[in-house]
C-alpha cells in the first residue's frame, strides 16, 4: 500500500443552502483499496463524493487526488466518476458506444482517436456485458442497462480511480451480477474503488473498509458492518457490534 493516499478527505465541510451537510469529515483511500461510503439517506454520502470531484465547494477542510490539492489537480482522465442514478439519454439520440467514448474524450481531447481509444471503449463496453447493444440507442435500454452503459463511460478512460454514487440503486439483479463481476475484474487490475453505498448487497467480498456517515459526521472508519437479523432488513437502524463494549449504531439502512 502506497504511502500517499489516492483520495484524502480532510476535516471537509460544506453547506447547501444553509444546511451544514459535512461537518468535518475525515477520511482516506489508499492505492488498490475499495472503500465503501455507507449511512442513511442525507447523511451526506453523494455530498462527499461529489466534493471529491470538486462538483461541491468545501466550505473548510480540504481534499487531495494522487497527493494533488484537489484545486490544483487537472489529470482527470485518472478518475471515473459514475453519478447517482441518472440516465444516460440526453436529448440527443446517442448509441452505447457513443456513449461510452464520450467517457474517453479526457485522454483523447480533440485528437483523432486512435486504435488503443477505440480498444478500450470497446473493452469498456464488453466488460459491462453490452457488446451486442453497442450499435442501439440508448433510450432502448432498461434502467439496468443505463446504469451499465455509464459504468462502462467511466472505465472508458481506464481510471486508476473509480467513484460510483450508488451503483446498484434500482438495479435488476442480472445486472447487479453484471456489474458486481465488473468491478470484481476492475479491482483485480488494481484499481482503486470508493462507492456509495445504501447496503453493501452483492459487492460486500469485494469491500476492505467502511467509511460510515450519520449527519455529516464519520462514526465508524473500518471493517464492513455485518447485517444481522432483522436489523439487516430496509428500514432498521442497522446494529451490529463494534470492537469497543458499545454497538455502533450507523444507519445503515435508513
Ligand atoms: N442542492 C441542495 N440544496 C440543499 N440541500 C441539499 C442539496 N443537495 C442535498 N441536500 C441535502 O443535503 C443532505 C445530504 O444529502 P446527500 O445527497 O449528500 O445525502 P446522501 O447520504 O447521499 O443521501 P441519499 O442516500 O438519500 O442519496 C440532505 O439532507 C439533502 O437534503
Amino acid at each position: 500500500m502506497s504511502s500517499e493516499p489516492v483520495i484524502s478527505v480532510r476535516a471537509a465541510t460544506a453547506t447547501l443552502g444553509s444546511r451544514p451537510v459535512l461537518r468535518g469529515v475525515d477520511f482516506a483511500v489508499h492505492r488498490g483499496e475499495v472503500v465503501a461510503l455507507l449511512g442513511a439517506n442525507g447523511s451526506g454520502k453523494s455530498t462527499a463524493v461529489r466534493s471529491v470531484i470538486g462538483q461541491v465547494p468545501l466550505t473548510g477542510g480540504g481534499v487531495s487526488l494522487f497527493g494533488t490539492e484537489l484545486r490544483r489537480f487537472r489529470d482527470w482522465s485518472r478518475v471515473g466518476y459514475v453519478p447517482q442514478r441518472t440516465t444516460a439519454a440526453s436529448g440527443v439520440p446517442a448509441t452505447v458506444r457513443e456513449v461510452v467514448a464520450s467517457g474517453r474524450l479526457s485522454r483523447t481531447g480533440l485528437r483523432w482517436p486512435s486504435r488503443a481509444d477505440r480498444a478500450a471503449v470497446e473493452r469498456a463496453i464488453e466488460l459491462v456485458g453490452l457488446a451486442d447493444r453497442a450499435k442501439d440507442s440508448v433510450w432502448a435500454l432498461s434502467g439496468g442497462q443505463h446504469q451499465r452503459v455509464l459504468i462502462a463511460r467511466a472505465l472508458a478512460s481506464e481510471p486508476e480511480l473509480l467513484i460510483m454514487d450508488e451503483p446498484m440503486a434500482g438495479v435488476d439483479l442480472a445486472s447487479q451480477e453484471v456489474l458486481a463481476a465488473t468491478l470484481r475484474e476492475q479491482v483485480g487490475d488494481g484499481t482503486t474503488v470508493l462507492l456509495v453505498l445504501h447496503e453493501l448487497g452483492p459487492l460486500e467480498p469485494l469491500i476492505d473498509r467502511a467509511v460510515v456517515l450519520r449527519d455529516g459526521c464519520v462514526v465508524h472508519d473500518g471493517p464492513p458492518p455485518e447485517a444481522v437479523g432483522q436489523h439487516a432488513l430496509p428500514g432498521h437502524d442497522h446494529v451490529h457490534p463494534h470492537a469497543a463494549d458499545e454497538p455502533l449504531r450507523t444507519g445503515l439502512l435508513t
